[in-house]
């Protein structure tokens, strides 16, 4: 329980500190700033004309709640239950790649930003640092593997071995990544990180993969990374067979389609993460809010429903939860507290966040997040 008297949630960022941004938008803007053209670009556009960047945020801006009042909303509960794991907040990290590109301590910034929070925090396959190197600056944080299937199967097999052995407790499969998606800004602005090799920290220390390179230098290193990480060949029967050589609860993240949630719980999938990779996958895509009803309905509670993709704000979070989500993952925001100022900078987008998180359940008249369930939303379309 959080006690919502002290009436200092918003207060406490009025003060003689330096100022931090205190919204999306502010923080983008800070970021740009600070940044070069190139990484900047790179964790900001969206793919194509951006038509799935905008319908994420549009999503959002659709529904307005009613409120209730006069139920005494002085104490909340925001926890919620995953896997048989209770956690303080309905918010994860999601799974973000390459964050030397915003910040020298990159991954292990963020993964100690979690720890402090008790947010879990979802590592990348193509992160800066290794998932050992994370696990050991963070070991009482809750940490997911994202994993992106490998050309060579073995190479996924023997990254989520590690990952389990390093303590890492569920499998996150993202499956809306076998190819980038057509990002033109990183075309203006000739930068890819892939090939600056920032996204090497996983795969410089797998023996399934160094054992098929040709020599250690660089050039073979990234040669390396390109060849395995793109894979248009996965199908449902790669994902039965990592479900059946791994422990791990097993999580699919970029399901958009119900009946692609439908099928991940006939193959025994423990979860799914509503997402269109923040926009930078296949533009024109389904703003990501605007398809979990139709997979909340589809899933009927047999397995957790996480969404992500547009949730910059407290009020957003309230309203995917609303919606029936179980939990709502954070990407870019993390990543520009990152640029900001580190492990701080994570810390105070995520506070932030869930600071107005907690306000806005309490104003719209609720005491927990299964409690959202039950607020009235209208949808400006009319649905
Ligand atoms: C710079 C950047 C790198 C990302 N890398 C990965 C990744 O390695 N694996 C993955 O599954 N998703 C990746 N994503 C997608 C995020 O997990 C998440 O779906 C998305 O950022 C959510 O949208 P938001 O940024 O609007 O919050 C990345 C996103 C960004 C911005
Ligand atoms: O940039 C991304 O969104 C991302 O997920 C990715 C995927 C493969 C390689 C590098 C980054």
């Amino acid at each position: 329980m959080t006690k919502t008297t002290h009436g200092d949630l918003l207060l406490k960022n009025i003060n003689a500190q330096a100022p931090f941004p205190i919204c999306f938008a502010d923080l983008e803007k800070a970021v740009a700033e600070k940044m070069e053209a190139g990484p900047f670009g790179y964790i900001r556009s969206g793919a194509g004309g951006e038509q799935t960047l905008r319908n994420n945020r549009a999503a959002f801006e659709k529904y307005s709640i009613i409120p209730r009042f006069l139920q005494d909303v002085s104490s909340i509960d925001t926890s919620i239950e995953l896997f048989g794991k209770v956690h303080p907040t309905p918010l994860l990290f999601a799974p973000v790649g390459m964050n030397k590109m915003a910040h020298d301590e990159g991954e292990l910034a963020v993964a100690r930003a979690a720890d402090q929070l008790k947010i879990p925090y979802i590592q990348s396959t193509v992160s800066s640092y290794a998932l050992e190197d994370v696990a050991q600056t963070a070991p009482t944080a809750t940490k997911w593997f994202q994993l992106y299937w490998s050309t060579n199967e073995e190479i996924a097999y023997s990254m989520a071995a590690r990952a389990e052995a390093a303590g890492f407790e569920a499998i996150v499969l993202t499956v809306d990544t076998v190819m980038l998606g057509w990002r033109e800004e990183d075309v203006r602005n000739q930068f890819s990180p892939l090939k600056l090799g920032y996204a090497r920290g996983n795969y410089m220390n797998d023996p399934v993969f160094t054992a098929s390179l040709p020599d250690d230098s660089f050039e073979s290193y990234v040669q390396g990374v390109l060849q395995n990480v793109f894979h248009p060949t996965l199908n449902w029967e790669n994902v039965r067979e990592l479900k059946r050589r791994s422990n791990l609860p097993i999580l699919l993240k970029g399901i958009l389609h119900p009946e692609d949630a439908k099928l991940a719980i006939e193959n025994g999938i423990d979860g799914i993460i509503v997402s269109n990779h923040g926009g930078r996958q296949l533009d024109g895509v389904i703003g990501s809010l605007d398809a979990l009803p139709d997979i909340v309905k589809a899933v009927k509670g047999r397995i957790p429903v996480i969404l992500d993709s547009g949730v910059y704000r407290g009020m957003d979070a309230l309203k995917a939860l609303a919606l029936g989500a179980d939990a709502v993952a954070i990407g870019r925001p993390f990543v520009y507290g990152l640029a900001l100022d580190g492990q701080q900078g994570v810390e105070k987008v995520m506070a932030n966040l869930y600071d107005e998180l907690k306000v806005s359940i309490a104003l719209a008249g609720a005491i927990s997040i299964k409690g959202l369930r039950d607020i009235t939303l209208v949808k400006k379309d009319g649905a």
